[in-house]
This record gives structure tokens, sequence and C-alpha cells, in this order.
């Protein structure tokens, strides 16, 4: 049998808050997730997951901040970007949960682009009952626009993720990978946990806070756990900013800024590293950090 040729791309999984994304992100990545701000430089996009096996290189690509709750001036610049972003990938994979159209779709689903195909992901059919109904659903969506493919998934219990990702590979040119399979091996966790916590900074916080927050490890720490064999990570990080200003910012009204902060961040490295973690991040103010080259050393900018 002639073997199949590579194919390499990029793919940004959409979709409204709370459908599933990122539990079908760590599922169709699994182990193989690699957050890579610094390699992001190479694509155009920041990258969210990377899987690579032995014919394809999925690149999930970063959809920053989508927002439908508020129409704020922010958010709808931020959704510009989303559009920009959604515009220029290969593949897009909707997700919508599956027992019922949803109004709170419409937003998302208005926002695809016609020149990129989309796959529409009907996620939590494990709670699908009703056989029948979920045909109507299906007819219904089938319905709405000319979908590349049409799934029904359980990202939570990884039902036919498999197929999902092979309906996805259909869809990408034929291209050598980009990066290396196992690229970020050299970069340890507690580097790339950092870089998680400051990618998180940037992109919900990036216009107010112009490069001037820095994000530092104060201590991680691996536990055995019964539920899971990659462990139970403890992580402690301070996120430095030079003026009481952006500590208000970092920190948000009543704390939300800080709490989506830790929320993203913990979910991105639980997809990273496997396991379950439990992440603290505190805001200090240290003046003028960005100047003092001592300080950058420490923060690992050299
Ligand atoms: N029953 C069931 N629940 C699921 C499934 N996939 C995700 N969930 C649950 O749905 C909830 C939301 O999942 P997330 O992966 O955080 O959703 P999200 O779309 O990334 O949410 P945002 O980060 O708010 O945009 C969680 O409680 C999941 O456990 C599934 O296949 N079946």
């Amino acid at each position: 049998m002639s073997k199949q040729a590579f194919r390499t791309g990029t793919v940004a999984i959409v979709g409204r808050p709370n459908v599933g994304k990122s539990t079908l992100m760590n599922q169709l990545v699994g182990a193989h997730v690699a957050i890579t701000s610094r390699k992001a430089q190479t694509t155009r996009h920041r990258i969210n997951g990377l899987l690579t096996n032995s014919d394809t290189q999925y690149i999930f690509v970063d959809t920053p901040g989508f927002q439908t709750r508020h129409t704020n001036v922010l958010n709808k610049r931020m959704n510009r970007t989303v559009q920009q972003v959604l515009s220029e990938v290969d593949v897009i994979v909707m997700v919508v949960e599956a027992w019922a159209p949803d109004e709170r779709d419409e937003p998302v689903f208005e926002m695809l682009p016609d020149k990129v195909p989309v796959i529409l992901a009907l996620n939590k059919v494990d709670r699908i009952k009703d056989k029948a109904k979920f045909a109507h659903v299906l007819t219904t969506w089938a319905a709405r626009r000319d979908w590349a493919a049409l799934v029904p998934v359980s990202a939570e219990k990884g039902t036919a993720t498999k197929a999902l990702l092979y309906e996805i590979r259909k869809l990408l040119p034929e291209a050598p990978p980009i990066f290396d399979a196992d690229d970020i091996t050299d970069r340890s966790e507690r580097f790339l946990a950092a870089e998680l916590v400051r990618e998180r900074v940037f992109r919900l916080l990036g216009d107010e806070l112009p490069y001037s927050t820095a994000v530092v490890i104060e201590s991680f720490e691996t536990e055995p756990s019964p539920q899971s064999p990659e462990g139970f990570r403890r992580i402690h990080a301070t996120i430095f900013v030079d003026r009481d200003g952006h500590k208000a910012i970092v920190i948000g009204e009543k704390g939300a800024s800080l709490k989506r902060i830790g929320t993203e961040a913990r979910h991105a490295m639980e997809a990273l590293f496997g396991g379950k973690v439990h992440l603290e991040i505190w805001v200090r103010v240290k003046g003028g950090w960005a100047d003092s080259e001592k300080m950058l050393q420490q923060f690992g900018y050299e």
C-alpha cells in the first residue's frame, strides 16, 4: 500500500461558551498538546494545541476572546480579530450542543466565513435520550449551510473524536509538518506554565497592558494522584506589573479578570500536562521591572 501524503494545516474550534470546546480540544490533542507561544511566531497565529501523528499535523489555533455576551467596543474589536483568524485557517470546527439548536449559537454561526470549510461537531451526544428528536436537530442544522461534515461527538467520553479528526484531515492541505512532533520537550513545565499565564493575560488584557507584565512561577510541585497517572500539580504564579493601576486591571472588577485568567490558564495547563492542576495566582507591583536588567533575567528575558 502506498504511503499517504502528509497533511498539515490549521484548525479553529469555535462555539458559544460552555458547549465543550476545551474538553473537545483536550480529547483531540491528548498528550501531544503543545502551547508554543514562541513557535507561534513561525505561523501567523497563536497556537492552542498541536497534534502530530504518522500522516497529519493538526495545528489548533487560538481564537482570542470571542465574546457574544457583551458588545462593548473592545469586544467588537476582538471579534473582528476572531473573524480575521477564521478567514485564514484551513478548517473550522463549530461546536454546538447536540440536543437542540440554541439562539446563543447564532452570533458564532454568523461569523463563519463562506470560503473556509466548516465541520459542525454536535457535542454531548452522551446526553441524548430522544433519537428521533436528535435526527430532527441534525436535519435542521444540515439545512443551514453547506457544512463540510456533521459529526456527533462526546468530547467528554471521547466518542467519535477520531471520526472528527478524520474529517478534519480530509480538509487539510498536503504539506510537510511545520513543527517537530516533540519540539517542546526541552521546555520545562515550569516555563510553559508561566507562558500559559502570560498568554492569558495578553489574550484578555493585551490592549490595556502593553508589555508591562511578567509572570514568575514561585513554586511548582507535582504529586502522585490516584485519579490520574500524570499526577496532580500545585502551581503558584505571580503576575508582576509595574503600576498600581495595572494591578487593578489584571484583577478586574471584583476579581473577575484574574479569575478568568486563572481558570483559562488552568484549563490550558491541564490540557498540556495531562493531570489536574491547582493554580494560585498573585498580582504584585514591581515598578520599573522592564528597565531593570536583573529583574529581566529573573523573569527569563535574556
Ligand atoms: N455530558 C457531557 N458534558 C460535556 C461534554 N463535553 C463537555 N462537557 C461539559 O460541558 C461543560 C463545558 O465544557 P468546556 O469544555 O469548559 O466548554 P467550553 O466551550 O470550552 O467553555 P468556555 O471556556 O466557557 O468557552 C463542562 O462541564 C464539561 O464537562 C460531553 O461530551 N458530554
